[in-house]
């Protein structure tokens, strides 16, 4: 993919959201080079309670949950750290937001752990500290699509897990990001943009340069 010139400033910060298999590990690839910013991706291999949360929601929830929640809190130290521009696979906004309600609300997290885990969140990434991105990329499209690309990427950890799962997953995720103002969201539907295209990635690019230069958290569609 060709380097587009961009007046985004260099140490942006560039998040993409969605439900697992929308999209995102593959836009990040792709934006990455595009902007010439670094990628910080989310490590599926090695993470050490994935397969068996994924055979146990309720044994291993609560420990799942505080893995993500560090690993990404890492990540996001490190990029800081660093002071360059990167495009980040997935927001810790989605962990809390996201995942572990859906645990709890499921059943699989007691009241005591999700209050534990919940306060550490907020302790961590709710203060003026925490650096926000500068803007949220919100990949969404149909759930027969999506589950489609669940399908054919192949994880059989996800495979083997009810389709109401995923339905779940995939409802809270349009009323998180429909409720999310932590900062400027870009809505892009995998229908509507193709990452091999060059046309198509100036779209993108030129919608987060103007979405970068609004005070307040608005949300664009392309
Ligand atoms: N624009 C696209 N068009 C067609 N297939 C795609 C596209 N983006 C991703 N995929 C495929 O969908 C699957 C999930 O993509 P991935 O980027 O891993 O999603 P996520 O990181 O959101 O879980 C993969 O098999 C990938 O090759
Ligand atoms: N916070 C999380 N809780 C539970 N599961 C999570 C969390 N973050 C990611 N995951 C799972 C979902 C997928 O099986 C993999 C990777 O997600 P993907 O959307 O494919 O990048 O990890």
């Amino acid at each position: 993919m060709p380097r587009i010139n961009h007046q985004l400033h260099e140490q942006s910060l560039i998040t993409l959201a969605g439900t697992v298999g929308v999209g995102k590990s593959t836009l990040t690839n792709k934006l990455s080079e595009t902007l010439g910013f670094r990628a910080a991706y989310e490590k599926v291999d090695g993470n050490p309670y994935l397969e068996d949360y994924y055979s146990d929601f309720q044994k291993w929830s609560f420990h799942l949950q505080m893995y993500f929640l560090a690993e990404r809190f890492k990540q996001q130290k490190f990029m800081h750290e660093e002071g360059l521009g990167y495009v980040q696979d997935r927001s810790i906004y989605e962990d809390v937001g996201i995942f572990a309600q859906l645990q709890f609300d499921q059943g699989n997290m007691t009241e005591r752990d999700f209050n534990t885990y919940h306060s550490l969140f907020e302790a961590m990434v709710m203060n003026p500290y925490f650096p926000k991105p500068d803007v949220l990329v919100f990949i969404n499209g149909s759930f027969e699509s999506i589950l489609a690309r669940i399908q054919a990427r192949g994880r059989q950890m996800e495979i083997d897990t009810p389709v109401e799962f995923w339905e779940d997953l995939y409802t809270r995720y349009q009323t998180w990001i429909a409720n999310f103002q932590e900062c400027p969201v870009l809505h892009l539907d995998i229908d509507h943009y193709d990452c091999s295209d060059p046309v198509s990635m100036q779209e993108i690019v030129t919608a987060l340069e103007e979405l970068q230069q609004t005070a307040h958290p608005a949300h664009v569609k392309l």
